[in-house]
């Protein structure tokens, strides 16, 4: 390539650093003292898988380099310009050097059928599936009669297909109990528990955890709940987890690496049975840590629902896993989807659409539009007007929690009313953003409460949210603290997942930020009574249809979307795939047949 190309690929390579259209880590990976030696076509290909793995992709299909398939215009389609008019065949050069194999020897690309790797990505979906293979396989041969069983612990709580599930999930030594919000999953978790208790012969140890702190400490305390009311003898007590901890801290997997020391920690955890709760939000990375770490004999149950969000990093493992096509007359033995809903009562609309977005074409979501549903309410969002008109609306319900802090006394009355409804941001910045709707009732509050109309921070009724796990305060991403003012001294009180009230000086808080709106990530794992989302009049990729699910899934009662009926149909129709070879390779090998 000529020099002046070569100069003018690095050049734009910078220049989308500037603009943060690449990461600052990935440019620096990119033109370190190793790769920077590469020739450009492979420093391009290296450049782009780094990209979409943080875009969630564990690999990419090799006819987005051949036939120009990257579909956003971004630097890349100019990088792909300058390499293709050097060489036309450049991609073919790049697949037939040393730097690129089929994984049989530790080359930076790996070319996978129809999909190209980095290295890393391409071990981690093999290594995963060799190990489900492993683990599926591993089937205990029981001559215990679970059937009896069931019927004396679960007669009357749980209908026959969650006993059905029951019964699986006791058989095999791997399981995935799937199911939408309200479907029983918790429910099916806890009776499991009981059983497993009451079979045991020796003292078994029963570990529940999940991606985040919220998820796992709400499964703990709903089967503690769950749990109490039966009867249990006092050393059956002694095994009912009563803390669970996240994946990160049962596996002691570093933030910053995400890694651990795998060998330390297969010797160090004797976990009879692992249970791990919003398992589509678990990354390919985690995926192979975990079932690299935990013993052969360890019972693993996976819970969750697949159209959920999946992982912030690569990978939806998850969806990838349970979405494979079996083959005819075969089971899914390892598989139990749950179908009926005991949160929505049949007219809901809310259970409505959620069955609506489990489909790739969405047909009559004009139901919403015509307010067919009660619990279902659609706002526009066009217009100013209708965008004043939103914040007047949202400023009137917490008026009312507003009234209700300055006459209750009971903090935990006051987190139970404001934790009744929330509001649901798709982004942070902008007018449709946390920030704005945060700053707006801000200011709002500020004014109605002290009449010296001093901006502070802090105010009588003030809700936050914490955005990272405190281990020493105990508290987790997610969990919301409302400043309740006592003789003319402020506190932030929090209602633990244990039912007890917290509270700290302000002072000793840290990474938190305030709460009257939050964005639907953070949401993730909670429930309100009521919940409004507000949706941007403009169409960006990242609003998936999986995002808008997981909102209308967090309301028990009633939902409000806040949107332009345009956008809206976009973003429901807008199935973001994440590229991986897992589904494929778990098909070809069968390996849950
Ligand atoms: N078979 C059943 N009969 C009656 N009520 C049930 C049954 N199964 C579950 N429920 C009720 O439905 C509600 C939701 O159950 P559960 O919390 O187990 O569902 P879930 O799938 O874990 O929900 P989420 O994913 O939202 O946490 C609970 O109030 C539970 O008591």
């Amino acid at each position: 390539m000529l020099s002046k190309n070569i100069k003018k690929f690095f050049k734009i390579i910078k220049i989308a650093k500037k603009k943060k259209e690449i990461n600052c880590i990935d440019y620096y990976t990119c033109i370190n003292k190793k790769i920077s030696n590469y020739s450009p076509e492979v420093i391009l290909v290296i450049l782009y898988l780094i990209y979409s793995a943080r875009h969630g992709h564990s690999c990419i299909p090799k006819k987005h380099f051949v036939k120009k398939k990257i579909k956003r215009k971004n630097v890349f389609i100019k990088l792909l310009n300058i390499v293709s008019k050097n060489n036309i065949n450049w991609f073919n050069t790049v697949i037939s050097s040393m730097l690129c194999s089929n994984g049989t020897q530790k080359t930076p690309l790996v070319i996978d059928k129809k999909y190209i790797y980095l290295y890393k990505y391409w071990y981690s979906e093999n290594k995963i599936i060799e190990l489900l293979y492993q683990k599926k396989s591993k089937k205990k041969k029981n001559k215990i009669e679970y059937k009896k069983l069931i019927k004396k612990y679960c007669s009357n709580y749980i209908d026959k297909n969650q006993k059905n599930a029951v019964k699986k999930a006791l058989i095999h030594n791997l399981f995935f109990l799937l199911g939408g919000p309200g479907t029983g999953k918790t429910n099916i978790i806890a009776y499991l528990i009981l059983i497993l208790i009451k079979i045991s012969k020796k003292k078994i140890k029963i570990q529940l955890t999940a991606p985040t702190g919220k998820a796992v400490n709400k499964l703990t305390q709903s089967i503690y709940k769950i749990l109490k009311k039966k009867n249990i003898q006092k050393n059956e007590k002694k095994m009912i987890p009563k803390e669970g901890i996240t994946l990160h801290k049962l596996f002691k997997i570093q933030k910053e690496t995400n890694k651990n020391n795998a060998k330390y920690i297969k010797r160090k955890k004797k976990i009879d049975i692992l249970i791990i709760d919003e398992s589509s939000m678990i990354s390919l990375n985690i995926m192979e840590i975990i079932l690299t770490c935990i013993k052969k004999k360890t019972k693993i149950i996976f819970v969750g629902d697949v159209y959920q969000l999946p992982s912030v990093e690569t990978g939806s493992i998850l969806k990838k896993i349970c979405n494979f096509k079996k083959k005819k007359k075969e089971k899914k033995k390892i598989f139990f989807v749950l179908k009926k809903n005991y949160r929505f009562n049949k007219n809901s609309g809310i259970n409505f659409l959620i069955n609506q977005l489990k489909k790739k074409k969405i047909k009559d979501i004009n139901k919403i539009y015509k307010k067919k549903y009660k619990d279902i309410i659609w706002k526009n969002l066009n217009t100013s007007n209708d965008y004043l008109n939103m914040l007047k609306k949202i400023k009137l319900y917490y008026k009312k929690y507003w009234n209700y802090v300055n006459k209750k006394k009971n903090p935990k009355k006051i987190i139970h009313k404001f934790n009744k409804y929330r509001i649901l941001c798709i982004i942070n910045k902008g007018i449709f953003g946390t920030k704005k709707i945060n700053q707006y009732l801000d200011n709002y509050f500020i004014k109605i409460n002290n009449k010296k109309k001093k901006k502070e921070f802090w105010y009588h009724g003030k809700p936050i949210i914490i955005k990272k796990n405190n281990i020493f305060l105990k508290l987790m991403n997610g969990d919301i603290g409302i400043c309740l003012y006592k003789k003319k001294k402020k506190k932030i009180y929090f209602l633990l997942s244990t039912g007890k009230i917290k509270k700290f000086n302000p002072e000793i808080l840290f990474h938190y930020k305030t709460a009257w709106s939050t964005t639907i990530h953070k949401s993730q794992g909670s429930e309100f009574l009521s919940v409004n989302i507000i949706i941007p009049n403009y169409f960006s990729n990242k609003f998936s249809k999986e995002l808008f699910y997981t909102a209308i899934s967090r309301a028990q009662k009633k939902v409000t979307i806040y949107a332009n009926k345009k956008i809206l149909n976009k973003i429901i129709n807008n199935n973001k795939e994440r590229y991986s070879g897992l589904k494929k390779k778990i098909e070809e090998l069968n390996i849950f047949s």
